[in-house]
């Protein structure tokens, strides 16, 4: 549909305060075009802050945000409030009402029906959708236009695993077509097998940005080695350079960054012997948790009338 390249959406140098408080501030990253790039960071790290201001809803207070595939719904798609839908009309009426909106007749809002998996419940009303499935027409109603940019606002939100894998299947399909996604959501989990690209917020500042497989890198899956004696096994690693192991509590060595092999030939080498070697998966969510440990309670800005401040205070399934 749409051929990929350069940067859809640029943002430099952003802040933006509220009532003397700054939700976020220094904000950089690009989303590229023809890729998935997904904002996460916990609660109140601002990640709807940045996605308003993407959509034009509300002005930097500093730095500035260029969208260059233009502005209006025939250009970018968003989905904010995926649970704002009138609850007693049918699937193909939602589509159907916003159709004339997007500039597209019935032949699209069909197309849109089978694309988002949604054909067998068009004739459901809003009101027997489960959450996932309301989130999907929330999708499928911001898919309508055909944008070039899809803006989606923590879409994951009360989605099941199944929801999950179906909102996954739409962006990547959109982007499969030559679109852009922006999504923002509160676990690694949800969106790093269907990002190319994540930005990691904390306290309203970028925190980590980079691909899944660069993430994954820097945090990756231990073995768990049970061996007698665990301290001799501890020592002939480190002095083959691996020093990064953990001895856990029931006397298991919890082994980063050496394969199987290696740990076994180094093992018989100096003698030790191996009971088990297990796997032990990091879950997205806790290197989420690493990333983005509190730093503050609040940073309100320092006024005339107010100068002080509050004390400052793990498998990734990455599938491709
Ligand atoms: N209109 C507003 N007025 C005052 N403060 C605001 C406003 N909007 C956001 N904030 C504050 O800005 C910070 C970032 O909020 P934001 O909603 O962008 O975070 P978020 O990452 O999207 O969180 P969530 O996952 O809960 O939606 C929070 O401290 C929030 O309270």
């Amino acid at each position: 549909m749409r051929k990929a390249g350069g940067d859809a959406v640029l943002v430099r140098g952003v802040g933006k305060v509220f009532d003397q408080v700054s939700a976020v501030d220094g904000i950089d990253f690009a989303v590229p075009s023809g890729a998935v790039t997904a904002l996460v960071g916990p609660t109140g790290a601002g990640k709807t802050t940045l996605l308003r201001m993407v959509l034009g809803l509300q002005r930097p207070s500093t730095g500035r945000v260029e969208v260059t595939v233009g502005h209006g719904p025939a250009a970018v798609g968003a989905v904010l409030h995926p649970r704002g839908l009138h609850p007693a009309r049918t699937v193909r009426d939602q589509l159907s009402c916003y159709a004339p909106v997007a500039g597209v007749g019935g032949r699209r809002v069909e197309a849109v029906l089978e694309t988002t998996g949604l054909g067998t419940l068009a004739d459901t009303v809003v009101a027997q959708l489960n959450p996932g499935q309301q989130t999907r027409l929330a999708l499928a109603t911001a898919l309508l236009a055909d944008p070039p940019l899809l803006v989606l606002d923590d879409l994951f939100a009360d989605a099941d695993a199944m929801e999950r894998g179906w909102l996954q299947e739409v962006l990547r399909g959109h982007v499969g077509r030559g679109g852009t996604v922006l999504v923002s959501a509160g676990s690694l989990a949800d969106v790093v097998s269907a990002a190319d690209h994540l930005v990691v917020l904390s306290e309203g500042a970028v925190v980590w940005q980079g691909t899944p497989a660069k993430l994954r890198r820097g945090h990756p899956d231990r073995l768990v080695v049970a061996s007698s004696p665990s301290i001799a096994l501890a020592t002939a690693l480190a002095t083959r350079g691996f020093t990064d192991a953990v001895m856990r509590p029931d006397g298991r060595l919890a082994v980063a960054e050496a394969d199987e092999a290696t740990i076994r030939s180094i093992a018989e080498a100096a003698s030790v012997r191996i009971g088990s070697i297990v796997a032990d998966p990091i879950h997205p969510d806790r290197v989420l948790a690493s990333l983005t440990k509190p730093r503050r309670h609040q940073h309100r800005l320092p006024t005339p009338s107010n100068t002080t401040f509050a004390p400052a205070p793990p498998s990734f399934g990455v599938s491709r």
